[in-house]
């Protein structure tokens, strides 16, 4: 699986930090989409170039990031196929899979700090999607999204 992650300024040391704890970890492959260092830049561009990576090839995923993680997840929610959820701890990580089949996970870089955001990836990577009612769920917000 390849596991796309991009950033705001609001979070870049927040994304390398997780992508260098992910380095010792099996059969993923990780790909930098920016962005790099303090400079300001805006959400939404880094938002639509992983969400594009992640829609371009099944199975693939994405971890966003910005300041609180409100505005990149509102950006990626606007790609149809995009599940993307903001998490705090490790439950709402847990069952963002478990019942949203979440393929892209969203940190805040000013309200999460590591070793909280290492346990919530490492859950969001090795929890399976329940399916069954969650499902019909599913479909629905898909399509709701073709009906606007
Ligand atoms: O939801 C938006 C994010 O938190 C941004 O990272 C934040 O708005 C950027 O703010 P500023 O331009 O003041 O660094």
């Amino acid at each position: 699986m390849r596991i796309f992650f991009a950033c705001d300024h609001g979070a870049s040391e927040l994304k390398q930090h997780l992508m260098a704890y992910l380095a010792k970890r099996d059969r993923v492959e990780l790909v930098d989409l920016g962005c790099d260092g303090t400079t300001s830049v805006d959400y939404p561009d880094y938002a639509a170039t992983l969400c594009k990576a992640v829609l371009a090839s099944a199975g693939d995923r994405g971890v966003l990031l910005c300041g609180t993680g409100i505005g990149i997840s509102i950006a990626a929610n606007r790609f149809a196929g995009i599940r993307a959820a903001l998490c705090h701890d490790a439950y709402t990580a847990r069952l963002c899979r478990e019942h949203n089949d979440a393929n892209v996970l969203v940190l805040g870089g000013r309200t999460t700090g590591p070793a909280v955001a290492e346990e919530m990836l490492d859950l969001w990577l090795d929890t399976p999607y329940a399916g069954g009612r969650h499902q019909r769920r599913l479909d629905k917000i898909e399509s709701n999204a073709r009906e606007v």
